[in-house]
């Protein structure tokens, strides 16, 4: 067993972990970086990265099923899901083995690749058991992610499943996928699948996909859903999944019973807090296994500190990668960095969700006095002219001084255009400030500042 001392220890390479071990090191602090699986995380190895590879060739073969309407015949589409599951490993692979390449032959920062669990703190140093070796260190940032929530339905593992992780070994399309839930993952890996021929069937237990959206967006998602022949039950209740033959029948309290080959687990995620030893510094988890911060991602014990999806909130790869810039300027800044920051984020489905801030009903909910401005894609010359007029831009500023308190942008690229929403806030712009920029033509940058207009207007 080999004790090994540092300044810091980092327990799980995901995206705030690798980035914030590479700048301590650079720094010419001694840094010890712990994983128990593979650099990279949930982005690289089965989320973001993946996914929206997966999602791109579903996407063109969408695109391909609908050139005629652009007077482009394309006879017979067929996807090759051994094809398209292969480029997207191969993507993975690529940015894991550079990832990996980056921290060979290093002794700062130092990889240990095994599972880390805290014992305790003495003499001023966590205590951190690595497989055989022991870490003493001053400071500990714990970014170990999330994973699939397994719902408590009786019968569970006995069927069939896949789950955010596993689909990433699908060698075979699925016959029937039955999705167990139906918030982010649900939406775009269910659009995805059917686009690549699958039945698919989204079980949710709400009265509504995408159930932090206002009802406008959350309804325009289901209607582009089911424009592609996914079948979508609201307000279900999942009481027993049970084999069937290859395939599996999910029962619904009520007693209809849906078929399918696989259930697909998409209700909601935990973080990974259990197995850290977190109870030997007197540290419980939250909901969800969530460890809370303050804004300096203290998680309440001098010298802890938790980042990424672990600390709940905004679990996107970009938070996490955020939460790196807060931590190193705790380190060797100036230490004022915080977590109060503007978050976009986007649902990669298509049309494609882009969203900042507040929703509508958030605002209100608030107690905020606020103003809406709304324009539909069918009215902008760009999406007529490309054959995508489906969604809106909706925009949600303050009654009385015009902030721009939040925006829903769904359409072609609504993760992009959102970004222009995100600068405003970040710069505190008016609706009137933002419409002194002019917009190219033809683009839905126009369609956007056109939802501004209107807030104004009307
Ligand atoms: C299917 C899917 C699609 C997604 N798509 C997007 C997207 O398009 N855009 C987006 O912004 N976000 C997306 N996300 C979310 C994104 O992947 C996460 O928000 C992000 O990866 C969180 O990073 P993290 O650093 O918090 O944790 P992770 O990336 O999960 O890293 C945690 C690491 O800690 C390791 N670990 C855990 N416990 C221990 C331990 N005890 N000892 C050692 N190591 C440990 C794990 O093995 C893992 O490598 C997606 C997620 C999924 C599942
Ligand atoms: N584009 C992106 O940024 C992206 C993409 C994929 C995943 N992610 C990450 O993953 C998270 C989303 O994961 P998710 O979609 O699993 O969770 P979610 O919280 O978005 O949605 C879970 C849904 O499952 C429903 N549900 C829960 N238990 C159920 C049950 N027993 N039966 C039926 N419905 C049930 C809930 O009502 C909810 O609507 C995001 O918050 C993000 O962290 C992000």
């Amino acid at each position: 067993m080999a004790e090994i001392r540092t300044e810091t220890a980092i327990v799980g390479a995901g995206q705030a972990g690798v980035p914030l071990a590479r700048a301590l090191a650079e720094a010419g602090r001694l840094v010890v970086l712990v994983e128990r699986r593979h650099l990279g995380g949930s982005c690289v190895n089965f989320g973001c990265t993946p996914s929206k590879a997966v999602i791109a060739s579903a996407r063109l073969a969408a695109a391909a099923r609908r050139a005629g309407a652009m007077g482009v015949g394309i006879p017979s589409v067929a996807v090759d899901f051994a094809a398209v599951m292969a480029r997207a490993r191969r993507l993975v692979a690529e940015s894991r083995g550079s990832l990996e390449e980056s921290f060979r032959g290093r002794d700062n920062p130092r990889l240990l690749c095994a599972e880390a669990r805290l014992e305790g703190r003495r003499d001023g140093l966590f205590r951190l058991r690595a497989g055989g070796d022991v870490v003493l260190a001053e400071r500990v940032v714990l970014d170990t992610g999330t994973r699939s929530a397994r719902p408590p339905l009786p019968g569970l593992n006995s069927v069939p499943l896949v789950d955010s992780e596993s689909w990433v070994g699908l060698e075979a399309l699925p016959g029937h996928l039955v999705f167990l839930g139906g918030g982010t993952i649900a939406l775009e890996m269910a659009q995805c699948f059917r686009r690549l021929g699958a039945e698919v069937t989204v079980l949710e237990q709400g009265e509504r996909l995408a159930e932090h959206e206002d009802p406008d967006v959350a309804e325009a998602l289901c209607d582009a859903l089911e424009a592609d022949g996914v079948e979508v039950r609201l307000g279900v209740e999942a009481v027993r999944a049970v084999p069937e033959g290859e395939g599996l029948r999910v029962h619904l309290r009520g007693g209809e019973v849906v078929e399918g080959t696989h259930l697909f687990l998409a209700a909601g995620r935990e973080a990974n807090s259990d197995g850290l030893g977190l109870e030997t510094l007197g540290v419980v988890p939250g909901k969800r296994g969530v460890v809370a911060v303050d804004g300096g991602l203290c998680a309440g014990v001098p010298g802890l500190y938790a980042a990424g999806d672990l600390r709940g909130g905004a679990q996107f790869t970009h938070a996490a990668y955020d939460d790196f810039r807060v931590l190193r300027d705790r380190f060797l800044g100036d230490g004022t960095a915080t977590t109060e920051r503007v978050v976009p984020y986007a649902i990669f489905t298509e049309p494609e969700l882009g969203r900042v801030g507040l929703s509508e009903t958030q605002a209100r909910a608030a107690g905020r006095a606020v103003r809406v401005g709304r324009y539909r894609m069918r009215d902008s010359g760009k999406a007529r002219e490309i054959g995508r007029t489906e969604g809106f831009v909706k925009v949600v500023a303050d009654a009385g001084t015009g902030e721009i308190l939040g925006a829903a942008v769904l359409c072609a690229e609504g993760a992009e255009v959102v970004q222009l929403f995100t600068q405003a806030m970040v710069a505190g712009a008016t609706a009137r400030e933002m419409l002194r920029a002019i917009a190219i033509h033809p683009t839905f940058g126009e369609a956007a500042k056109n939802a501004v207009a209107a807030l104004v207007d009307g």
